[in-house]
């Protein structure tokens, strides 16, 4: 079994233990279920910020622990501060040391907050929007393309925007009307290995009419040029940040040379 297959499987379980917890219904009532959200699809490009999804991720199947006492509202907030188009926060706790409750306190920002999870039932949908997500997720490597259209229209009628990751050229007929912004993940999932010129060889595929988002292994101003001038208005960093003992200051220094 590949690490995508050992995630998804355990993420069947935990979302049925806990919709027998706490029914949809019940999460639809929750304050921030209503709230107006925010486009990442307009923050990337907005002229004052860098295109930059700045991750919080505690640690990762391939890297083990990243940081283990970074706290997540001093670092979102720097991150949104010094000029972050949005911020992922991983809310995976058994692979990503993530939960629902850092969204929760990523929420006091104000740009748009996109939930990193495995995303694969509707109920995570109505989950992301009740804690205050603005954006979700969608992983074709672990859903049909019906399954991709199905999920993200439903996160469309609770107004999230959807973030479809693709890895390889077999998964762009799983874009659809319903996505929004289209990834690519630069990290292999068999052998962890990140490498952007899997961004570089699929942009010229992808429909120009929704933002691109180059996803994983970007750790220089240089990459981010690169990937600019191949079409790429987003890009999505974690560990680059989170390794460092104090990512705010990390991501300060690194937005000062764009
Ligand atoms: O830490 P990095 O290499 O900068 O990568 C961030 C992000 O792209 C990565 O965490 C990621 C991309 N797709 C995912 C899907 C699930 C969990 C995590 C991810």
């Amino acid at each position: 079994m590949n690490i995508l297959d050992t995630i998804v499987a355990k993420k069947k379980e935990e979302v049925a233990a806990r919709k027998a917890l706490v029914s949809s219904a019940e999460l639809e009532k929750q304050a921030l279920f209503t709230r107006p959200t925010l486009s990442l699809v307009q923050s990337l490009v907005h002229p004052e910020r860098t295109g930059i999804i700045a991750e919080f991720k505690r640690k990762s199947p391939s890297k083990g622990i990243i940081n283990g006492q970074a706290d997540v509202v001093d670092v979102t907030k720097a991150y949104t501060q010094y000029g972050a188009s949005g911020l992922s926060v991983l809310t995976d706790e058994s692979f990503f040391g993530g939960t629902s409750d850092d969204l929760l306190k990523a929420r006091v920002n104000e740009i748009p907050v996109l939930r990193k999870d495995f995303i694969i039932d509707e109920y995570q949908i109505t989950e992301a929007r009740a804690i205050g997500a603005d954006v979700i997720l969608l992983i074709a490597a672990c859903l049909t393309p019906q399954e991709v259209q199905k999920l993200a229209a439903f996160a469309k009628s609770l107004q999230l925007e959807v973030l479809l990751e693709i890895h390889d050229e077999t998964e762009l007929g799983h874009i659809c009307d319903e996505t929004d912004l289209v990834g690519v993940n630069n990290r292999n999932l068999k052998t962890f290995e990140v490498d952007i010129n899997t961004s570089l060889r699929l942009i010229s595929h992808m429909p120009a009419s929704k933002p691109g988002v180059a996803e994983s292994g970007i750790s220089s101003p240089e990459a981010i040029k690169t990937l600019k001038e191949a079409g790429f208005k987003g890009f999505l960093i974690g560990e680059n940040f989170m390794k460092q003992p104090l990512p705010s200051v990390a991501f300060a220094d690194f937005v000062k040379q764009l």
